[in-house]
């Protein structure tokens, strides 16, 4: 590691948790912020985020506090690790106490409610001219906790963030490529929660592996049309923050989408689903987003438009399965065909 860095982690979950633990076990100097008072308190004193990350006792040098002020003085590097639905009012609280060279980088895989903005175009809108980028790729906190090998992708059109980013995170079980397409890989990583819903699903369902093989294939057909549509570059979702992050969510009940879509399989209601997982499935608000902009666009995504159906439209989920099979059997890979016919 370089020169030791102060740090600053938005967000008392598990991923903050996890970024804010492995940082400081890099030797950075850092502060984690949660909102509740009584829970960063019992955090720092216990060095255990029970409720979030249970079991992982917390780097010595880690802080951890509720005081937004003493969080974010001097902070170089600030990582925002908040549900997307109340990223912009976190971003607007910090705003006013942000050094104007500090980097931001959101770690959010989901799409703010009401718009189609992504996180990081948040901070656009929100902190103009302050260096921003997005870390995303296959990286369930618990796994990073435990020292499991991981790699993820920083993604920013500014190369002293990347490195900044790469020399804080890096370290012999982790490794941080590099992406300059920052909207192709936040989209990646909020689009793979819808399939992992789907997965978990058709896993609670009893399907084999022809089918899990055969739903993470065109989902991501379905992710890469969605992108060229809106311009992106489908080609992104060949890294770790798209493909990657696609097998690992649709692959793993340590995902909390593939968990909630495993207990509608199993029966349960969305709401009760996402009651016993108590903490945050990005892709329940992401599938409403992205089927409106699908229609809106008229995109042809058959899957987020069965997922659709079997949450918000209380459509009979084997009546839904079984006419996924009936629909249209068209090319294999047809962005590329598309592109080189
Ligand atoms: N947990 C994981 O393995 C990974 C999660 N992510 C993403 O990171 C983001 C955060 O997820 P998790 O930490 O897993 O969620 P979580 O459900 O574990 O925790 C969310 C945290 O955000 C806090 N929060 C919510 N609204 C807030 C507000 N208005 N002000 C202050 N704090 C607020 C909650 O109190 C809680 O501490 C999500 O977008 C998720 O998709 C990304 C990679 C991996
Ligand atoms: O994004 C993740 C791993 O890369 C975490 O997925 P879940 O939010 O579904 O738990």
């Amino acid at each position: 590691m370089g020169n030791s860095k102060k740090v600053t982690v938005l967000g008392g979950g598990s991923f903050g948790t996890a970024v804010a633990n492995f940082t400081a076990s890099n030797g950075h100097d850092v502060y984690q912020w949660m909102r509740n008072e009584q829970q960063a308190q019992d955090t720092q004193k216990y060095r255990e985020n029970s409720r979030y990350l249970p079991g992982y006792p917390l780097n010595d040098a880690l802080q951890i506090t509720s005081d937004l002020n003493l969080a974010l003085e001097g902070a170089e590097l600030v990582f925002v690790s908040i549900p997307s639905k109340s990223f912009r009012s976190v971003i607007k609280l910090i705003k006013p106490k942000l050094s104007p060279t500090a980097m931001v980088v959101s770690t959010a895989k989901g799409i703010e409610p009401g718009s189609f903005t992504l996180m990081s175009q948040i901070l656009e809108q929100e902190l103009p001219g302050q260096p921003i980028g997005v870390l995303s790729g296959p990286n369930f906190a618990k796994e990073i906790v435990q020292s499991q090998q991981t790699g993820t992708v920083i993604a920013s059109e500014d190369d002293q963030l990347i490195e900044t980013v790469q020399d804080a995170l890096s370290a012999p079980t982790f490794r941080v490529y590099a992406n300059h397409d920052r909207y192709g890989v936040e989209l990646g990583g909020a689009l793979k929660n819808i399939y992992a819903i789907i997965t978990g699903m058709a896993a609670a369902l009893g399907c084999g592996h022809n089918t899990q093989a055969m739903l993470l294939t065109r989902s991501l057909a379905e992710m890469g049309r969605f992108a060229q549509e809106l311009g992106a570059n489908p080609m992104t979702f060949l890294g770790l923050a798209g493909v990657g992050d696609l097998i690992l969510t649709c692959t793993s009940d340590l995902s909390r989408n593939y968990r909630v879509g495993f207990a509608i399989g199993e029966g349960k209601s969305l709401d009760q689903a996402i009651e016993e997982i108590g903490q945050v499935a990005e892709g329940v608000n992401t599938l409403k987003i992205i089927k409106q902009k699908a229609d809106e666009l008229e995109v042809y995504m058959p899957l987020v438009s069965a997922l659709h159906g079997v949450l918000f439209e209380q459509k009979p989920l084997a009546e839904v399965a079984a006419g996924l099979m009936q629909g249209e059997q068209n090319y294999d890979v047809e962005f590329t065909v598309k592109n080189h016919d």
